[in-house]
């Protein structure tokens, strides 16, 4: 069975179920919120921008960050997390930016979500724009071609662009290259688009032009169920190829046009698709998985890299504001 993406009308969330409408209360149990516990449109009514990335300390530097560039900050404040009765997730805001965690894979976000796009269904918000902002293993190599001496050109892959660099998502694939995310529902197989929104990752490349500290292309990303053997790595507790297959895999992929591989992008593209929210994922590469599967660079690198999903997400918000550049605060 294939269901199809759908922007609704006017602007608003899609939910797309029924059962809804006939239930007295809607309790969303994992961000520990509820139509009768909470005035849902007061709390969330404006928010226009949701962030979300698998760490709950990304978050919340994301919504402080985003609180100075707009302006928002008063000296030495400590966000509330908004979930804080739940430690599934965490939730922060900053003016009509809502910054929210999703843990790590396809199962936890994909609970996150249901409930994130109830909350905006419920709390009558209109025309959101949500983007994930988060981390990857890349695939970013050039195709080198060469003519030695021999007079045979020959093709090989090199390190094109160095870890660090930030990849804007077209389309999420699956392990198999496949667009596509399946669910199964009552016992069956269901496959939905994960298709995103071009125009949305245009838009981000442009704005990622104003930052000239760290390179930003767009390409496929390969969403994988698992961090070791579902993305080829020859360092998990287990491992039952070789070198050379994994690298087979790995140049399928970017000849496929995967440019790096992280564990929550399709379902991400799916549900926000299907419920008329316009989407785009944005992740750094922590590593080039030609060289490696080990993630070895030091906490102040790592941390100066997730800073740069965030910082793309700001100038673009920014723009969207009509707030001019961005980049005047410091993480
Ligand atoms: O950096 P985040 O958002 O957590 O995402 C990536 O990092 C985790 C693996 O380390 C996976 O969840 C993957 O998708
Ligand atoms: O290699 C990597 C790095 C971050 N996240 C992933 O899923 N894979």
């Amino acid at each position: 069975m294939t269901e199809t993406t759908g922007y609704s009308g006017g602007g608003f969330v899609h939910v797309k179920n029924p059962h809804l409408d006939s239930m007295e209360e809607d309790i969303l149990y994992h961000l520990d919120l509820g139509t009768k516990t909470h005035n849902l449109p007061a709390m969330f009514g404006d928010i226009k921008f949701v962030c979300v990335g698998g760490s709950p300390n990304r978050m919340r530097a994301f919504a402080q960050f985003m609180r100075r560039e707009l302006g928002l900050a008063g000296a030495g404040e400590e966000l509330p997390d908004i979930c804080a009765g739940s430690d599934r997730y965490a939730m922060y805001r900053a003016g009509p930016v809502l910054s929210i965690s999703h843990g790590m894979g396809i199962p936890s976000i994909s609970i996150m979500l249901h409930e994130l796009i109830k909350l905006l269904h419920h709390a009558k918000c209109r025309d959101v724009t949500i983007i994930r902002i988060g981390t990857s293993g890349g695939l970013v190599w050039q195709q080198v071609t060469g003519v030695p001496s021999s007079g045979l050109a020959s093709v090989s892959l090199c390190p094109g662009i160095e870890a660090g660099s930030v990849v804007i998502t077209d389309t999420a694939v699956d392990s198999s290259f496949q667009p596509r995310f399946e669910q199964v529902v009552l016992g069956e197989v269901v496959v939905r688009s994960t298709e995103l929104d071009k125009d949305l990752a245009e838009e981000l490349l442009a704005c990622s032009r104003e930052i000239a500290d760290f390179p930003t292309l767009i390409g496929h990303t390969m969403c994988t169920y698992d961090f070791y053997e579902g993305q080829g790595r020859l360092d998990g507790a287990l491992c039952s190829f070789s070198s050379e297959k994994k690298l087979e895999y790995l140049r399928r992929a970017y000849d496929a046009g995967v440019r790096n591989i992280e564990m929550e992008s399709t379902a991400f593209a799916a549900l926000c698709g299907l419920c008329g929210l316009k989407a785009a994922v944005v992740c750094v590469a922590l590593l080039d998985r030609l060289e490696g599967d080990q993630i070895r660079a030091s906490h102040e690198v790592l941390w100066e890299y997730q800073q740069r999903p965030q910082r793309l997400i700001a100038a673009f918000i920014r723009q969207r504001l009509g707030l001019g550049p961005a980049g005047r605060s410091q993480h």
